[in-house]
């Protein structure tokens, strides 16, 4: 083991279980060995060596006052960096220790305005037996809770189950996540973390998240009555609020005092969103990634950082309660109405800093005379505002109760206070002097003054000097070594008068001292000393009481943000001809000539109408590829969920029954990479969405069941349909190739056809994006594809397919190995509309062959051609063919003891997903008796 600093730096390192270690060595900050290394590949480090006893090791470095930046950059990238500071000991030499350690979750100096959270979660039961792992994942319940140490936010909550957990973790998108010691281990919980966030995962220790550990971490940091009044009384949750607590107080940045309130909040308060849902849907991310082109991106016009997340907010947990939607909703209006006074106000808080973040500074010790001048400026705002809003048709709307939310008395005394004492415009380091007006403190004025006597009368000495000695060539100066002295040149140096003593001689100046000019150096700097300590320390104590003041600052920063993003939502609305939507507690969404909030803004778009209620609550939707049904079908679940985040809607007008959840199933994500196939996510998120769903709910399915065999997707659309109409009873909208499924409409009573029309004429075909009425029977797959530029060949040879099929109405399964187009082994299986199941048969389909159903148990290797535009041509390899035709004539009894239960099944009665595995097992038992 090296001994001297780098002994100390890999002792110290040691002892902690940062990634990285920065530790003083006088003014600067080091880091040996690995971490030398490490910092040097990630921030452009030069590395230099140091030796140590016989051996080098590799050290880079960076000088004290620059190493926020560095640190900021390494906890971006997920290094967790412990500082070691340096103080002197007793004895006179330098000791060191790790005063904190910067985690990503933990981070104060945020570089950019999102929120920043860390986050706890536990689960329930405490899951010791560890049976859970890797486990289906909808155990529960799992409790948790998110910190922003930089804005002070603080929230706790339970979840049901594995899926409410990703949907909450995604939608705060943590920067750090703590996993309580039952699930640290648990790679279901891991995966999906990984898979969702890009923030990374750190251990803490289990003690903090025990019960009654975590609870006296709650009681300590908000009070006992808080914990109690805001409803903390769920263990999980106060176990993840406890460990996030403990963690962000052991981090030891000093951010803990900004966490001045909790909040809790339970399902009941916001429309579900699951993870998938809120991917799909694109609110903050598209599907690739991006920031741009979202519904957020679309409606963001928020002139604040604060303002930006809270819309964010908004817009990532829409709610539930009527009362506060229409608030929102009679602000945004009235604020869209106003355009000048609306203007006025932007403009206003366009001046506005980021209050919530300053009271954090404030709270951590952090903040500099900038900071409090930053929070002077921002506090005089919210008079400017009440006078902005005075006699417009605002005054009497919601805008101006959230004006007077905050205590104003208190903020215009503190306002007062900051104007009184910090200068208008204060240097940016505490010890540069000059933070403090005249008249704030009278030692500090007569400190200031008599400073400035001295010092002007060493700055007149060498005028004085020359003047009264006849000396020519002489100075005044100071530096280090030397201290004040009276530099002579050279030719003269024989003319200084008595009293002067020669301290240095150089090339062509000497440099003397006086005795009166030793006197005034001393009391400069002792005056100096003196200015410098007492403004530090009354800069101290006011920002003490500034910090003191961090609820304040949280409610009016809160306000601000309130404004912000309605007037943002106002904006939006009456820029884009955006409607007031009528909120109801019905099961309506009745929209009247709808427009998608985000591809309205780049393209001519045409609006839709769209009708759901009680007697028409399920909506299946057909139409052309490429013709517009994703579209119409998204911009209904946008519609409701800017309409329950409290803004306008693209719309001519619109009656939206407040919604429980909103569920959406779109075309398959790639998630091959993480192991699961697309067919498996696509039934995993229809499973969740039969599980989840309620008759409050909507739910948006885009071609379900066309990741396998056509006759499985359409046997599942229909047996889901079934079960959502039936059972669920949710408002649905479910876009299908199957053209099949749209005679549901007949057997089921809600169930309502719509089509997106097309125009076609000589063959040419044009997209009206217009919805009507009614089943649409093509999907001009072949069309499309010929746009896309597929070979002429290739088209002509599917168009002459597709028009076969459409004369014999039928799906049909071709024999393989002769390869014909009809030959004679082509047999046909018929789906029977009226029964919802499929007939097997030749040509001339027999009855018995329907009823017995066996061409279904050889279809496990189906190919389909989706180019055939909702049928499908499928292939079977001639082996099969043989036994399958040899099964029906002699049937063995698994065989038939398969068919006889697979008669018995009610399909409408039964789950899909109890159906998927019930087809599965028999398919694996008819396997067993080949
Ligand atoms: N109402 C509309 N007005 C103008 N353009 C529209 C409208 N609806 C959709 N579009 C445009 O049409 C294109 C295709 O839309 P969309 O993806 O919704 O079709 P689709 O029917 O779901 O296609 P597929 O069945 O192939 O998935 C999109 O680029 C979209 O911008």
């Amino acid at each position: 083991m090296p001994t001297g600093i780098v002994g100390e730096f890999l002792e110290l390192k040691e002892g902690t279980d940062a990634d990285v270690l920065a530790m003083q060595c006088g003014d600067f900050y080091e880091f040996f060995a690995d971490d030398a290394e490490l910092v040097a590949d990630e921030l452009d480090l030069q590395v230099s060596q140091k030796s140590s006893h016989g051996s080098s090791y590799p050290m880079a470095g960076v000088p004290l006052s620059e190493l926020t930046p560095y640190l900021k950059a390494l906890v971006e990238r997920g290094y967790r960096v412990a500082v070691a500071d340096q103080y002197e000991t007793d004895d006179g030499g330098h000791a060191r220790e790790v005063t904190r350690v910067v985690t990503p979750g933990t981070l104060l100096e945020a570089s950019d305005d999102d929120a920043r959270y860390l986050a706890t979660v536990v689960s329930g039961d405490g899951g010791s037996d560890g049976s859970r792992r890797g486990g289906s994942g909808d155990d529960g319940p799992y409790g948790v809770a998110f910190a922003d140490v930089t804005t002070g936010r603080f929230l706790a909550t339970v979840v049901d189950d594995r899926s409410d957990l990703r949907a909450e973790l995604y939608r705060f998108d943590p920067a750090e996540v703590l996993p309580g010691p039952d699930l640290r281990n648990d790679d279901a919980f891991l995966g999906s973390v990984r898979e969702d966030l890009t923030g990374s995962v750190s251990v803490f220790d289990a003690e903090a998240f025990a019960p009654g550990r975590a609870a006296h971490a709650v009681r300590e940091q908000f009070g006992a009555e808080t914990a109690d009044s805001v409803g903390l009384d769920s263990t999980p949750a106060t176990r993840a609020a406890g460990a996030a607590l403990a963690y962000v107080s052991e981090t030891g940045a000093g951010v803990l005092a900004s966490m001045t309130r909790l909040t809790t909040y339970g399902a009941a308060d916001h429309v579900e969103l699951d993870a998938t849902t809120q991917r799909n849907l694109e609110l903050t991310e598209t599907m690739r990634g991006d920031a741009d082109g979202t519904l957020f991106d679309a409606v963001d016009h928020t002139v604040t950082a604060a303002g930006g997340r809270l819309l964010r907010e908004w817009l990532t947990r829409p709610k539930r309660d009527r009362e506060e939607l229409d608030r929102r909703l009679d602000a945004v209006e009235s604020l869209a109405a106003a355009a000048l006074a609306r203007d006025r106000l932007r403009e206003t808080l366009d001046d506005a800093y980021d209050l919530e973040r300053l009271a954090a500074r404030t709270t951590s010790g952090s903040a500099g005379a900038r900071e409090l001048s930053s929070v002077r400026d921002t506090l005089a705002l919210l008079p400017a505002l009440a006078e902005a809003v005075e006699g417009t048709p605002l005054a009497d709307s919601p805008v101006a109760e959230v004006i007077r939310r905050p205590d104003r008395d208190r903020a215009r005394d503190l306002h007062g206070e900051l104007a009184e004492a910090i200068a208008e415009d204060p240097p940016k380091t505490k010890t540069e002097g000059g933070l403090f007006r005249k008249g704030y403190d009278a030692e500090l004025d007569e400190l200031i003054e008599r400073h400035e006597e001295a010092a002007e009368w060493l700055d007149t000495l060498a005028e004085r000097e020359k003047r009264r000695h006849g000396l020519t060539h002489v100075t005044v100066d100071r530096n280090k070594t030397d201290g004040y002295y009276i530099q002579v040149g050279k030719s003269v140096a024989d003319e200084v008068p008595e009293g002067y003593r020669e301290i240095k001689t150089l090339k062509n100046s000497k440099r003397f001292v006086t005795e009166e000019l030793e006197e005034r150096e001393r009391e400069v700097l002792r005056l100096e000393e003196a200015r410098g300590d007492l403004e530090y320390e009354l800069f101290e104590e006011l920002r003490e009481r500034v910090a003191e003041a961090a609820t304040l600052l949280q409610d009016v920063g809160r306000a601000f943000a309130e404004l912000d993003a309605l007037a943002s939502l106002a904006t939006h609305a009456a820029g884009n001809d955006w409607t007031r939507p009528t909120l109801t507690e019905s099961r309506t969404l009745s929209i009247e000539a709808g427009r998608h909030p985000v591809v309205e803004r780049t393209t001519d778009f045409v609006p839709n109408d769209l009708e759901l209620d009680d007697e028409r609550g399920f909506l299946i939707v057909t139409g052309p590829n490429m013709s517009g049904k994703s579209t119409y079908m998204r911009q209904a679940a946008l519609i409701q969920l800017l309409a329950q985040a409290g803004s306008f809607v693209p719309a001519r007008s619109a009656e939206v029954g407040v919604v429980d959840g909103i569920y959406t199933r779109v075309g398959a994500l790639d998630e091959l990479a993480q192991g699961r196939s697309t067919f498996m996510v696509e039934m995993q998120e229809l499973s969740n969405i039969l599980h989840s769903a309620t008759e409050d709910s909507l739910v948006i399915l885009d071609e379900v069941g066309r990741g396998t065999a056509t006759y499985d997707g359409i046997s599942i659309a229909w047996a889901a349909t079934e079960y959502l109409h039936n059972e669920v009873r949710a408002r649905t909208l479910f876009a299908t190739h199957y053209h099949e499924l749209t005679t549901l409409a007949d057997h089921l009573p809600r169930v309502a056809n719509v089509h997106v029309a097309v125009d076609e004429r000589d063959g040419d075909v044009t997209f009206l994006r217009t919805v009507r009425d009614g089943p649409t029977n093509r999907s001009y797959g072949v069309h499309v594809a010929d746009l896309a530029g597929v070979p002429e060949p290739v088209v002509d040879r599917a168009d002459r397919v597709l028009d076969r099929l459409r004369e014999e109405k039928a799906i049909e399964a071709k024999g393989g190995s002769n390869g014909g187009d009809g030959g004679s082994a082509t047999k046909q299986a018929v789906f029977d509309l009226s029964t919802g199941s499929f007939a097997g048969g030749g040509p001339a389909s027999n009855g018995a062959d329907a009823e017995t159903g066996s061409d279904r148990a050889e279809t496990g290797s189906d190919r389909v051609d989706r180019s055939a535009g909702g049928t499908a041509a499928v292939e079977e390899d001639r082996s099969k063919e043989d036994r399958s035709r040899e099964g029906r004539s002699e049937l063995d009894t698994e065989t038939r003891a398969v068919i006889e239960e697979l008669a018995d099944v009610d399909v409408a009665a039964t789950a899909p997903v109890e159906l998927l595995s019930r087809v599965q097992e028999w398919q694996e038992r008819l396997d067993g008796g080949d």
